[in-house]
């Protein structure tokens, strides 16, 4: 039976309703205006430095110390780094890529078991995070041992056997509890599998337990759920204390971590922490790039009906896609190629099986073009993400790209239209949670009406509920056409933008992730998190009502010493090369991971 570990319950919110920009509210139903780009001179962060000859990288020891990838597979530079690190067999591999772990399995020099013990003890030692849930412990070790047959016999082996992954507590797993964060599903204990839950166990999989997240995944923050705010392993690297963490502020001492973003911010702090190698999270308005941007690590969101939704609790059924976390780009192809495809359980997949794709050792980038659309230089984007983002635009250039600003004219409508076409569906989701079909069920029970009303009082947080009156509103029948109708024609407006930049020739975007670095989260409290929240996926929502793939790659680290992310956008379907643009920038900036030791003493 899965245990449990769950951190502290949520903080009060006080405050005032400021945007991020400090002085721009942003209203439901008013436009954000665009502001003509000041370029602002700002230092340039060192870890990304210019490249003037854009040579890939050399696959040097120095490289792959860095980066940690694998030159031979991984395995002869995981010797190594035993060799370096006293010899401690797991213990080095906890840092190591998807790939290079799963080559060390292969050759032996680790076992599915250890692996397995040495993330369980990473889990808890790195309980304060609060990244997970529910720790599968038995289920995962149980798994392990399957697996470590399979190798001891020189069964077939799946290309994610015996390694360690997470996934976001809104995917149905059998037989372990999953809450979306949420007091209406506490105690739920699934018959089934997700789809990719599945295809992640057919691979091999050991799947350690699931990870923490906004309740029902509303929210930008993972700050909401009913098991307390996640922190983000960065909060305890040696950048951030050193830079910024704030000196002395005895009342809220216990405050100075900083937020992950959200809302699959229990799997990006999951993989961010080395506790797993991979973790699912799902992204609907930006989940799962916004806190990959904010923990330093890969988010992608793959093209909608590339991965099937079957058995993800629906937030926005026609916006919601299974995202993947992983350390790097490689790592994303691989888990990647092993959910995407056909799924006759869920009918906006594709129909055709994918194939899964290696990714070239040395992509090249000269003959692509590259477009930067001027509209996500938004309100509240800060001078140094926007320096970051024109360096990154500088290191296509010259690596010989075509690079060109673009207009995406719609993208300001977006934080609105998003708004109107979410909270509809939601309130159409949430209706299943009566009280009678799953989940909590109140007490009171004076009548029909009242349990119905008590229910939903006690099972959901008021950011669950707020969406849910919103959306019941835009849905009346005086309001649907201006409202619903209205922003669904919007929805078509953003998505043909997209259409014409690509057919223009361009072959990928390139934009920030999120406007500014994670933020502390006594200041994420003080002002209203919504609106915080609401203004951040101005940069991801599109991509999802466009239904395109859009990856964020860790890329520099901010003055206070935290990460970055920049975001590409592809076309549909056009994962593998998305995925190769999004290595070849990956090699370029060589974003730090941050120390294993940091995290252990979070
Ligand atoms: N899962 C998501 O992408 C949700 C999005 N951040 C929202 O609050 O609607």
């Amino acid at each position: 039976m899965a245990e449990r570990a769950r951190g502290e319950p949520p903080k009060q919110r006080t405050g005032t309703r400021t945007s991020r920009a400090g002085s721009r509210p942003i209203l439901p139903g008013v436009p954000v205006p665009i502001p003509i780009p000041v370029p602002v001179p700002v230092p340039v962060p060192s870890s990304l430095a210019p490249q003037p000859n854009a040579r890939p990288a050399p696959r040097c020891r120095r490289q792959w110390r860095r980066w940690g990838l694998p030159q031979d597979g991984g395995a002869q530079a995981l010797r190594r780094r035993r060799r370096r690190s006293g010899g401690g067999r797991g213990e080095a591999m906890l840092r190591a890529s998807l790939r290079q772990v799963s080559a060390a399995l292969k050759e032996g020099q680790v076992t599915p078991t250890e692996l397995c013990h040495k993330c369980l003890a990473l889990i808890k030692s790195t309980k304060l995070l609060n990244a997970y849930i529910t720790v599968a412990e038995e289920t995962a070790l149980k798994q392990a041992e399957e697996s470590e047959e399979r190798y001891r016999r020189g069964q077939p082996l799946g290309v994610l056997d015996g390694i360690p992954v997470a996934v976001k507590d809104n995917f149905n797993t059998a037989g372990i509890e999953t809450t979306c964060a949420s007091n209406m599903l506490k105690g739920y204990i699934p018959p089934y599998n997700a789809t990719v839950v599945q295809k992640l166990q057919d691979q091999g999989a050991v799947l350690l337990g699931k990870t923490n997240l906004d309740e029902f995944a509303m929210g930008s923050g993972s700050t909401d759920g009913v098991f307390g705010p996640v922190r983000n392993p960065w909060s305890y690297s040696r950048q951030y204390k050193e830079k910024s963490a704030p000196k002395s502020d005895p009342e809220h001492e216990e405050f100075k971590w900083v937020i992950t973003g959200g809302s699959s911010g229990g799997s990006a702090a999951a993989v961010s922490s080395f506790t797993c190698f991979a973790a699912l999270g799902s992204d609907t308005g930006g989940s799962t790039r916004n806190p990959a941007a904010h923990c330093g690590v890969v988010g992608l969101k793959p093209t909608y009906g590339l991965i099937s939704r079957h058995g993800l609790i629906p937030l926005v059924n026609s916006m919601d896609v299974p995202g993947i976390l992983t350390r790097c780009v490689d790592d994303a192809a691989v888990v990647l190629g092993s959910l995407a495809g056909h799924d006759p359980k869920d009918s906006t997949t594709i129909q055709d099986a994918f194939q899964p794709f290696e990714l070239p050792n040395m992509p090249d980038v000269s003959k692509l073009c590259i477009g930067i659309p001027k509209e996500y230089n938004a309100p509240g984007l800060s001078s140094e993400i926007l320096a970051v983002w024109s360096k990154a635009a500088d290191l296509f250039k010259n690596a010989g790209a075509k690079v060109i600003e673009v207009s995406l004219p719609h993208t300001p409508y977006s934080i609105v239209c998003y708004h109107v076409l979410c909270t509809a569906e939601v309130a159409s989701n949430m209706a299943r949670f009566d009280g009678l079909e799953y989940g909590h069920r109140s007490d009171v029970n004076e009548s029909t009406e009242s349990m119905y009303a008590a229910t939903r009082q006690e099972g959901f947080n008021d950011v669950v509920r707020g969406r849910i009156l919103s959306g019941n509103y835009f849905l009346l029948k005086q309001n649907y056409e201006d409202y619903f109708v209205k922003a669904q024609k919007v929805r078509r407006l953003i998505a043909n933008d997209f259409v014409k930049v690509f057919r223009s020739g361009v072959d990928i975007l390139l934009t920030p992730t999120t406007l500014s670095d994670a933020v502390p989260y006594i200041e994420f409290i003080k002002e209203d998190n919504r609106t915080r929240s609401t203004q951040d996926d101005i940069l991801t929502q599109a991509a999802n009502m466009a239904g395109l793939p859009a990856i964020s790659v860790p890329t520099a680290l901010s003055e206070r010493g935290l990460p970055v992310g920049l975001q590409f956008i592809g076309r549909s379907f056009q994962e593998k090369q998305l995925l190769t643009v999004a290595k070849w920038f990956e090699k370029q900036v060589k974003f730090p991971m941050i120390q294993l030791e940091e995290v252990k003493g979070a």
